[in-house]
């Protein structure tokens, strides 16, 4: 499924936060969105989420996020904040079921379809086994999965999610990098938002922001995208080829 933000700027509390951005989305790929600390990452991704209203428009399949019926678009359109606040009451299977709300109608209890969506979502992150503790009884990494898996349990067609691998550990970064690869096989769209770059490195397109502007849109191989790092992270990165792609070196 497509999506297309033009956005003349987005202004928050005064401040203009992006400017002048034409971002057209490869459908069936996933996207990473990098660049240094305060460039609009976070903010694009929720302008594509339709969660801040930007002088623009944003179009998904074609049809502006405004003309989309709320529970159409929330079961094409997911999105995961960073930190986002759980509902530590509850247990880590039900908030991965709260991902299957838009596919639900008003107060109808879980269908079989749902109950399947939410167990494979917890394979997947590997958090089955603790589907009955509670949320506040997990770690910060294990509460991460939990709220990984409820994004994957909407089965969206677009996946929209910022910085997903806060903590997680690189064994659990590797085994979410191959739920993405296993997502675009299915056709699905992720898009995220990442500060680790040598994972960002293994996506299919590669945006780099800085100060509101994305500055390059290719791929991670395209030396365009390679001098775009090198100039928003301010010479600090070597970029190096390693076992067939690029990773990066911090000086
Ligand atoms: N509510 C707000 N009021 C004023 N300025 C804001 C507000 N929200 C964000 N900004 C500013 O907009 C700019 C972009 O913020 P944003 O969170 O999108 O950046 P980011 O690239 O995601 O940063 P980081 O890597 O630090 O998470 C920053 O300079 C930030 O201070």
């Amino acid at each position: 499924m497509s999506l297309h933000a033009r956005i003349a700027r987005l202004r928050i509390e005064g401040a203009e936060i992006l400017h002048g951005i034409d971002l057209r989305l490869q459908p069936g790929a996933w996207t990473a969105i990098v660049g240094p600390n305060g460039a609009g990452k976070s903010s694009l991704l929720r302008v594509l989420a339709g969660l801040l209203k930007p002088e623009g428009e944003v179009q998904l399949q074609g049809r502006a996020l405004g003309h989309w019926p709320a529970a159409e678009r929330a079961r094409e359109l997911a999105w995961m904040g960073p930190q986002e606040p759980g509902a530590d009451d509850l247990t880590a299977h039900d908030v991965v079921m709260l991902g299957r709300l838009p596919h639900r109608a008003w107060l109808a209890p879980p269908s079989p379809a749902d109950h399947a969506a939410v167990e494979a979502a917890m394979q997947a992150l590997q958090c089955w086994p603790w589907r009955h503790r509670r949320l506040a009884s997990l770690s910060s990494g294990e509460r991460q999965r939990v709220l990984l898996a409820r994004v994957l349990a909407v089965q969206a067609a677009v996946t929209l999610l910022d910085e997903p691998l806060a903590h997680l550990d690189p064994p659990h970064q590797a085994e979410w990098q191959s739920g993405v690869r296993d997502l675009v096989a299915q056709g699905r769209t992720v898009v995220s938002v990442l500060h680790e770059l040598n994972i960002a490195l293994a996506a299919d397109q590669l945006v780099v922001m800085d100060a509101g502007r994305i500055v390059s849109h290719a791929p991670p191989s395209a030396p365009e995208s390679h001098e775009a790092l090198m100039r928003v992270f301010g010479g600090r990165l070597e970029l190096v080829p390693h076992g067939g792609r690029w990773v990066v070196v911090v000086r």
